[in-house]
């Protein structure tokens, strides 16, 4: 079996090593030609699956991609010509909850709020929303879900998107779709964003294409500006420069980008492979992982939000990855650069939280 890999995807030898030949290339630039011999292809999510690149693909019969995110997968294309297909739903959800923690700590620091007191509208509430929501209620915020598809079964629990656009902060996680009851496409376009108030905060972790950049960029250039979160944009790489500057924090699409995500993501595939070729799965993503760095901490006082920052900070320092962003920005290739080199990160989990309240568990540490 010849399997040819992304690059970028960890654990592929330990996975696949003893019952595969394994070729890696970089995911943005693979060709039909490098899949003419290819029985089983994985990639993540800047490699593009459709007519073109499958075009001489003759013995493929597995495509797998290690994201939650499929839209860069021609599914219909794969079920048309029989070749198997999986993803790895949720697999980093937990690093997207950690990551929007870390960056609604950052923001209450900014604006001097208590974020106890405020109110957190959550645009799609499947893996990533919830994980963003556990830990919002954990802070103590006042959450608000918006969920067109899961509020056509429980209307009182979900908001319409106007009355979540209403909250002091926004935060996005849709799949990226074009068609359907609720495209997601410029989501936040631009008579959304013109309605906002200078106040808001707007978190985007989901896809770029969600949030009209361009319309962004006009408001952010005038005298009422937002305040941005953002880890994904339009047009990846080719990201819209000069709205950098107008926000807050500023990330290279690696909010799932744990080392526990990427291996689960990685361990999915894995799993779906065994299945189809009849194998037993022999390992858990858990024992991929080495130790973290620091194991435990003992707490001697209340988890208020000054700690929490503190101790998130000890796992993962988003204002890391947004220093090394703006060092980077302009030179060739600095995007997928910073994600190729993405140091290690552990979700916050992976620390225990000795002698702290429940609601530690809450914001996603071991307790
Ligand atoms: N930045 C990153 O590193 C990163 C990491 C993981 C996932 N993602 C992106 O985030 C997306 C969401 O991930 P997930 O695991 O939560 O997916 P999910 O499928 O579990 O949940 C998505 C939710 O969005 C809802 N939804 C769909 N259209 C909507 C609309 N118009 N308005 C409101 N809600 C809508 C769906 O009903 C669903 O509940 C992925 O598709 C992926 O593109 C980004
Ligand atoms: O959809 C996903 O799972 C995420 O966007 C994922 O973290 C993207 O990482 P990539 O596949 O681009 O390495």
């Amino acid at each position: 079996m010849k399997l040819l890999a992304d690059e970028n995807m960890p654990y592929v030898q330990e996975l696949f090593g003893d019952w595969a030949e394994i070729v890696t290339c970089a995911g943005r630039n693979m060709t039909p030609e490098q899949l003419r011999d290819v029985d089983v292809l994985l990639v993540r999510s800047i490699t593009q699956v459709n007519e073109d690149l499958l075009a001489e693909a003759s013995r493929l019969r597995f495509v797998g991609t290690a994201t939650i995110g499929c839209d860069h997968i021609d599914t219909d294309l794969l079920a048309r010509r029989g070749i198997g297909f999986a993803s790895a739903p949720g697999c980093n959800k937990v690093a997207v909850g950690d990551y929007v923690l870390a960056a609604l700590l950052k923001v209450g620091e900014h604006k001097n709020w208590q974020l106890k007191d405020k109110t957190l509208a959550v645009v799609g509430v499947g893996n990533t929303g919830s994980e963003v929501a556990q830990r919002a209620r954990a802070l103590g915020m006042t959450v608000l879900l918006c969920d067109p598809f899961k509020g056509e079964h429980d209307p009182t629990a979900f908001v319409e998107l106007a009355h979540a656009l209403t909250a002091d902060i926004v935060s996005f996680h849709v799949p990226l779709t074009h068609e359907g009851p609720h495209p997601t496409w410029h989501l936040l376009d631009q008579s959304i964003i013109d309605g906002l108030n200078g106040a808001q905060v707007l978190i985007n972790a989901c896809r770029g294409d969600v949030w009209d950049n361009a319309a962004l960029l006009q408001r952010q250039q005038g005298t009422d500006p937002l305040t941005l979160v953002m880890d994904v944009w339009e047009h990846e790489p080719a990201l819209l420069a000069p709205l950098v500057p107008h926000t807050l924090l500023a990330t290279p699409h690696i909010a799932g980008y744990s080392l526990e995500g990427k291996a689960r993501g990685t361990f999915a595939l894995y799993r779906a492979l065994c299945e189809l070729n009849g194998r037993q799965v022999s390992l858990t993503p858990e024992q991929l992982l080495p130790l973290p760095p620091i194991g435990a901490v003992h707490l001697h006082s209340e988890l208020e939000q000054a700690l929490i920052a503190r101790l998130v900070q000890l796992v993962y320092n988003i204002e890391h990855d947004d220093a090394a962003f703006r060092l980077a920005l302009g030179q060739p290739g600095f995007f997928d650069r910073l994600r190729k080199y993405y140091p290690q990160r552990r979700e916050l989990g992976s620390l225990q939280l000795i002698n702290a309240a429940s609601t530690a568990h809450g914001l996603g540490f071991k307790i």
